[in-house]
């Protein structure tokens, strides 16, 4: 005999999700709450989401309910997380939030009054919530970034290199900001991988890398294009300012220490710029720049070259 079976479908449209407690905060002020009842809401509020930035976004926005706050900053070196919400506050109570052993970040709470005994315990009564959350949130970031960076020389790939340029050509276009790109090819690279190896070759891809890093504010935007190319992507970046960053950049990648078997290894680089035009697709942007990377390679390398 068939088991009878009954199909139901459940629509959790937003107004079911906001009296479950799980909706978009209302404008309306909220009522102040005891600590069980905003525990248990923070319970559900902050599974809502894998984004550091929105849970820290709800827990302070939440939490305020009981312990008003001007400020909370949160640090997490290891996923290279900073952020910041509200106001600057002259006392501050920091925490170091760790789950079985495992680290999951820093929280400094401000405020310009003194935080009482009380209130003290409230919050940290309150940062048992984060926990869980926070920690599935920082596996999530790394998972994602993962997949989106190059493993050997630490910075993005393709995939993180094509989304990354067309979200910020759509920015520049927006905002009427420049935009500029610098390709970047190490300087016979054939030869160091001959003469030294290709463990050596590795090694100084990632050394490579780390000059490029440490001559620019976002390090978000270098992308490793091919073998051993670099593309820097320079947001409010107009020619002039483009050239001088590759200067600089061509610079530092001569003047790094790199050395196999304990021999140092001369490098230079060859670069091409380009600068984003009126309605300039990501595919020309790119073909500017690696055309005026042929021509520094042409003339000579160990230098920067500008689209025209
Ligand atoms: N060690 C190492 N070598 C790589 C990697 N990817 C690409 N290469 C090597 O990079 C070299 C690129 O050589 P070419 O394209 O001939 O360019 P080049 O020798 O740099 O010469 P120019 O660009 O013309 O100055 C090749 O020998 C590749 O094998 C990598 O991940 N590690």
């Amino acid at each position: 005999m068939k088991t009878p079976t009954q199909t139901n479908a459940i629509d959790f449209d937003s107004a079911k999700l906001q009296r479950l407690g799980f909706g978009q905060p209302s404008l309306v002020p909220r009522r102040p709450t005891t600590i069980t009842q905003l525990r248990q809401q923070l319970g559900l509020q902050l599974q809502t989401s894998l984004e550091p930035e929105r849970i820290l976004g709800v827990f302070f926005r939440e939490i305020q309910r009981l312990v008003p706050l001007d400020a909370l900053q949160y640090r997490h070196q290891a996923s290279d997380l900073r952020l910041e919400f509200g106001h600057r506050g002259h006392h501050t109570v920091s925490y170091s939030l760790s789950h079985e052993g495992e680290h999951l970040g820093e929280l400094i709470f401000r405020r310009n009054q003194r935080l009482v005994e009380e209130e003290l315990g409230q919050l940290e009564s309150l940062l048992a919530t984060l926990l869980y959350p926070m920690r599935n949130a920082l596996l999530y970031r790394a998972a994602t970034r993962s997949a989106l960076r190059d493993p050997l020389t630490e910075t993005g790939n393709r995939i993180a290199m094509d989304q990354t340029l067309q979200r910020e050509i759509d920015m520049a276009r927006r905002h009427l900001n420049p935009l500029s790109l610098l390709m970047l090819d190490i300087d016979h690279f054939k030869v160091i991988n001959d003469t030294h190896g290709h463990a050596a070759g590795d090694t100084v891809l990632r050394a490579v890398a780390a000059a490029i890093k440490s001559q620019l504010r976002n390090v978000d935007m270098v992308f490793r294009f091919g073998g051993e190319e670099f593309l820097i992507l320079l947001s409010n970046t107009g020619r002039d300012a483009a050239a001088m960053v590759g200067e600089r950049l061509r610079q530092a990648a001569q003047t790094q220490d790199y050395r196999a078997d304990g021999t140092r290894i001369e490098l230079t680089v060859s670069l091409g710029c380009s600068t984003l035009l009126a309605a300039e697709s990501a595919e020309s942007l790119l073909r500017r720049a690696d055309s005026a990377l042929y021509v520094a390679k042409r003339e000579g390398r160990n230098r920067l070259a500008m689209a025209g």
